[in-house]
Formats: C-alpha cells, structure tokens, sequence
C-alpha cells in the first residue's frame, strides 16, 4: 500500500566548495528528483521561504523504499532531513463522501 511522507530537507554546502564541482552536483541533484517526480513517487516539492531548504511529499511502498531514494540524493551528504509519515485528516473534504 503507497504511504505518504513529508520530507523537509535542509541544504548546507561547503561555502569554499568549487564551482564547477557545486554546478555538477546541483545539475545531478537537479536530474535524480525530476527522474522520481516523472516516475510519480517524488508528488510535491516546495522551496521553504528565504531558506535554501525544501518541503517535499514522497508516495512510497515502504520505509525501505523512501530511505533508498533520499539516500541516493547526490546532495544526501550535505542535507539534514525532517520526516514525516502522513495519515488521512477526517476532517479532509478529499476522504469524505458525498454530503459529509
Ligand atoms: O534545492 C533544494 O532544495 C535541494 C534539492 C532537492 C531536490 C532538488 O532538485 O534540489
């Protein structure tokens, strides 16, 4: 069954770090999610305002599933991650059926 999960990730990058080898990177970062968002498991991501971090939502099988995929983020080694497992709300008009 497809689980939800909120994933902030906040980006902290050698501030002496080459150029060229930062423009790499964010070009590889860049290609990885856009692969997982075509392929429908990476749903939502959100720049978090006035930080270099962002909100995104994961459709996953499993916690397994959701580790393999934020492990290989080329940026994984630089990023601190928040997550968050997601339950239906009851009061979400979106569950709810026909005149609740
Ligand atoms: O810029 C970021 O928030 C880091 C990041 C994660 C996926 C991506 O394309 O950039």
């Amino acid at each position: 069954m497809t689980q939800l999960y909120a994933v902030r990730m906040d980006v902290a990058l050698p501030p002496d770090m080459d150029p060229a080898a930062r423009g790499d990177l964010l070009a590889r970062e860049k290609a990885y999610s856009q692969e997982w968002q075509r392929s429908g498991h990476w749903r939502h991501i959100w720049r978090c305002v006035g930080e270099y971090a962002n909100l995104s939502v994961f459709a996953v099988e499993s916690n397994e599933e959701l580790h393999s995929i934020l492990w290989g983020l080329p940026l994984f080694p630089h990023m601190t991650m928040t997550i968050t497992p997601l339950a239906g709300h009851p009061s979400d008009i979106a569950l709810a059926g026909p005149g609740a």
